[in-house]
């Protein structure tokens, strides 16, 4: 019987595997989703930060999204860390013209370690080219404000972002909380262009957060590839991503991943 519950990603790859591609297809994987991908760059990456990045020429990411979608069906697409306004432009028309849908667009600006992933050039034509065409957009708190020109600090400031982003053409903004201070780490905000909702969970006390991101959107992803509607998509992403930071992995010498083994650990 044909399967049809398949995903694309379209992302940087991360040596270290906690963000980025290897993110992305393992949280596809523990939804039961077929996953793709096309790699945008290959970043050498550990637990301790990003020691180089190298872009993957534009012709190539196009003919890797060709030779996926015009083979296999895809259900829900996300896009990562895309570096620079050429792969952007590549990435944004290949998803036009293969009417590519339910399109998550995770913003990604700088790693947890604090190394820009895109270049600064390029953020004008994610407003204008990618972010027009998503289903959902899901900036953090540092992404937020580039993409809204406020600060911060407030789940009032989180707010009003959200409807400042969502003017950009995205249908649903998600604002998350990682980046906040304390009991509004784990808070993020949904705007639907009406009603905001904030969606809550536990702050997870833990230093090792890498991928926390990816693997949301990953998950949204891979909700929307099983049908699932978008704000219910998104809260069920939400409670993936809460147990994969209390089942976080403490490896290398700096900021662990995120663990997705935890629906084989739990009794
Ligand atoms: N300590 C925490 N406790 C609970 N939830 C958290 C915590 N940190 C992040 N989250 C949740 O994880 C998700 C990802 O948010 P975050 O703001 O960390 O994204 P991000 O900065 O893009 O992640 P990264 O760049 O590390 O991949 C959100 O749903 C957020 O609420
Ligand atoms: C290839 C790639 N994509 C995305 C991130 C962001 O993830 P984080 O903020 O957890 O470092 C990353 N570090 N590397």
């Amino acid at each position: 019987m044909g399967f049809s519950n398949i995903a694309l990603t379209i992302a940087g790859s991360d040596s270290g595997g906690g963000a980025g591609i290897q993110a992305d297809l393992k949280t596809f994987a523990f939804h039961c989703v077929h996953g793709t991908s096309a790699i945008t760059c290959i970043t050498a990456q550990n637990t301790l930060g990003v020691n180089q990045v190298k872009k993957i020429n534009s012709d190539l990411i196009k003919a890797q999204i060709e030779a996926i979608v015009t083979d296999i069906n895809i259900k829900a697409v996300k896009t990562g860390m895309l570096f620079d306004e050429e792969i952007i432009i590549a990435v944004s028309q290949q998803i036009k013209q293969w009417k590519l849908s339910q399109l998550v667009v995770d913003p990604v600006m700088v790693s947890r370690t604090g190394v820009k992933l895109i270049d600064e050039g390029a953020i004008a034509s994610l407003k204008t080219n990618l972010i027009p065409q998503a289903l959902i957009v899901t900036p953090n708190r540092y992404e937020a404000q580039i993409l809204s020109n406020l600060s911060i600090f407030s789940l009032e400031d989180m707010k009003k972002a959200a409807q400042i982003i969502y003017n950009l053409g995205a249908k649903f903004v998600l604002i998350k909380g990682g980046g906040m201070k304390d009991n509004l780490q784990g808070v993020d905000v949904w705007f639907d262009g009406k009603n905001c909702e904030v969606l809550t969970t536990e702050t997870i006390k833990t230093k090792h957060t890498h991928g926390t991101g990816c693997t949301l959107s990953a998950a949204i992803t891979a909700n929307l590839a099983l049908g699932k509607d978008p704000f219910i998509a998104v809260k069920q992403a939400k409670d993936y991503v809460t147990n994969a930071l209390k089942y976080s992995l403490e490896i290398g010498k700096g900021t662990g991943p995120v663990g997705h083994f935890f629906p084989l650990l739990k009794p």
